[in-house]
């Protein structure tokens, strides 16, 4: 009996790999060509660019220089054709065209959407409602002032943990901004940082991240799909979360301010929904602003005159939390670390209702993924006059005769994305990432430790983040 079972099985799952692979021969028998092909040494008929991206260390570095090798060009993973596309007037046409004609592409939202639906994986009309839900909530510098005690905190929590020792410095900037979501997300303190556990949420993390960057994932689906414990995990995970939605948010929380606005709708969210924007926060706003903290954590341990040039600026910053103007040379420093190492390289997305006119060809609704690379934008298509653009310059943004201490941030950067689908969160990130640097440079002098394995570098996994742990010595001042 059993013996049957495994046969037909595997006669089921051959069957689908077959069926899968015609489909893709017969898809990349069919159109493309539209664009100059990205200049990769390994592509071949069949899996088209797909062995040179099988690398996620390598993959956004590949990306980048076929941008620069030839501009806007196409690509080709397994029967799937990708542009990317090179040119900021182009990127202002698909900004124009969100949400409606231009939405995120497919797998993008198939794969999110698992663990969380909400804000990011919604389209028009749901897209709506759900922003102006969930956007109040993260409105303005003077309106996070409410989270500010929590995140104050956690940055006291953060220096207790790394105090004196060598500390690995991503492990403990994902736990300090795990802790913040969790603690303004809904009151819930993890406590990460000092051993709690929060593995209900960090297992998605991981369970994606094998199915964004896994080849087997994309290839066989079914299969991929029902051996990870993925199904299972996102159970638990909704149901935990549709229960604190339930109990409601203590005040000052993100759930409150949600559930206060949703009170307010003819057509509110359903508890579901509103538990698919929490994870939503933890998925977007953990490891983006996690590992934005370690690079700049990175800069100061490794350039020690611009560590004590920003302590000055931190010990302002700790009077005034809420005082942007005290702290120009650390948001100079988030601005070049978000445009050189940022967590989101590109933007994946898809024309979908009628044709559209970019790089001088009309592409078809669903014909291609339109892929932005911010991070290739931010580094090769800021204005000509600006100095060596592809080195990074923390001290780069500063201009002690604007209002703010800081030139006007070019068009050409845009690691939070464009148009109307900008990230909410991008206040946020920048609060948590003052906070936590300002608190470290109050207490310590930090050294890199050096690995003897050469500079670290941006590595794509399901955000970029560094190729490996980044550790610094606190020495308490
Ligand atoms: C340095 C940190 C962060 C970076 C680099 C970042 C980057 C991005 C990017 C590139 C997008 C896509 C925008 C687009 O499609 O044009 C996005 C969307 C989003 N982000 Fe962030 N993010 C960060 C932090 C956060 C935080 C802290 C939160 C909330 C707690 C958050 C919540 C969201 C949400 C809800 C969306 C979906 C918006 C929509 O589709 O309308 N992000 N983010």
């Amino acid at each position: 009996m059993w013996r049957w079972i495994v046969d037909a099985g595997l006669t089921v799952v051959a069957a689908l790999v077959v069926a899968k692979v015609l489909n893709i021969i017969r898809r990349v028998m069919r159109s493309g060509g539209k664009f100059p092909d990205a200049p990769s040494s390994r592509k071949n008929w069949f899996f088209g660019h797909a062995l040179e991206l099988s690398n996620p260390a390598t993959r956004q570095d590949i990306i980048d220089s076929w941008c620069e090798a030839v501009g806007t060009c196409e690509y080709r993973v397994f029967s799937r054709r990708g542009i990317l596309i090179t040119e900021l007037e182009d990127v202002a046409k698909l900004s124009s065209l969100r949400p409606r004609q231009v939405q995120r592409a497919p797998i993008v939202r198939s794969l999110l959407e698992y663990f969380a639906p909400g804000l990011f994986t919604a389209e028009l009309p749901e897209w709506t409602v759900e922003r102006r839900i969930v956007s109040p909530a993260f409105h303005s510098h003077a309106r996070l002032s409410e989270y500010g005690p929590a995140i104050l905190e956690l940055s006291e929590r953060l220096c207790e943990v790394v105090s004196g020792k060598e500390a690995n410095v991503n492990a403990a900037a994902y736990k300090f901004t795990l802790d913040s979501i969790g603690l303004i997300g809904f009151g819930q303190d993890f406590d990460t940082l000092r051993g709690g556990d929060a593995s209900l949420i960090t297992k998605c993390f991981s369970i994606l991240g094998k199915r964004l960057t896994s080849p087997y994932y994309q290839f066989v689906p079914f299969v991929g799909e029902r051996t990870d414990g993925g199904k299972a995990h996102q159970k638990a995970v909704s149901q935990f979360l549709e229960d604190v939605v339930r109990r409601g948010g203590p005040d000052r929380t993100v759930l409150s301010k949600l559930l206060e606005k949703n009170r307010s709708e003819n057509n509110p969210l359903s508890d579901k929904r509103l538990a698919g924007n929490l994870a939503t926060l933890f998925l977007a706003g953990t490891d983006t602003t996690g590992t934005t903290i370690t690079w700049m954590v990175k800069h100061l341990a490794e350039d020690l005159t611009l560590q004590e040039e920003t302590r000055v600026e931190a010990h302002r910053f700790a009077n005034r939390p809420n005082d942007f103007g005290a702290v120009p040379l650390l948001r100079s420093l988030f601005r070049e670390v978000l445009r050189m190492e940022g967590p989101a390289s590109l933007i994946a997305l898809q024309n979908t209702t009628e044709s559209i006119f970019i790089a001088g060809k009309n592409i078809d609704p669903g014909e291609y993924t339109l892929v932005v690379p911010l991070r290739f934008l931010g580094k090769h298509r800021l204005p000509q006059d600006e100095k060596e653009p592809t080195k990074f310059d923390a001290r780069r943004w500063v201009d002690p005769e604007s209002s703010d201490g800081l030139r006007p941030c070019p068009k050409a950067i845009m690691p939070f994305g464009f148009g109307l689908r900008i990230c909410p969160g991008k206040d946020l990130s920048e609060l948590e990432a003052l906070v936590a640097v300002c608190a470290l440079l109050r207490r310590f002098k930090m050294t890199l430790v050096d690995d003897g394995k050469g500079p670290h570098r941006a590595a794509f996994a399901f955000t970029m983040i560094p190729d490996r742990d980044i550790y610094v010595k606190f020495h308490p001042i």
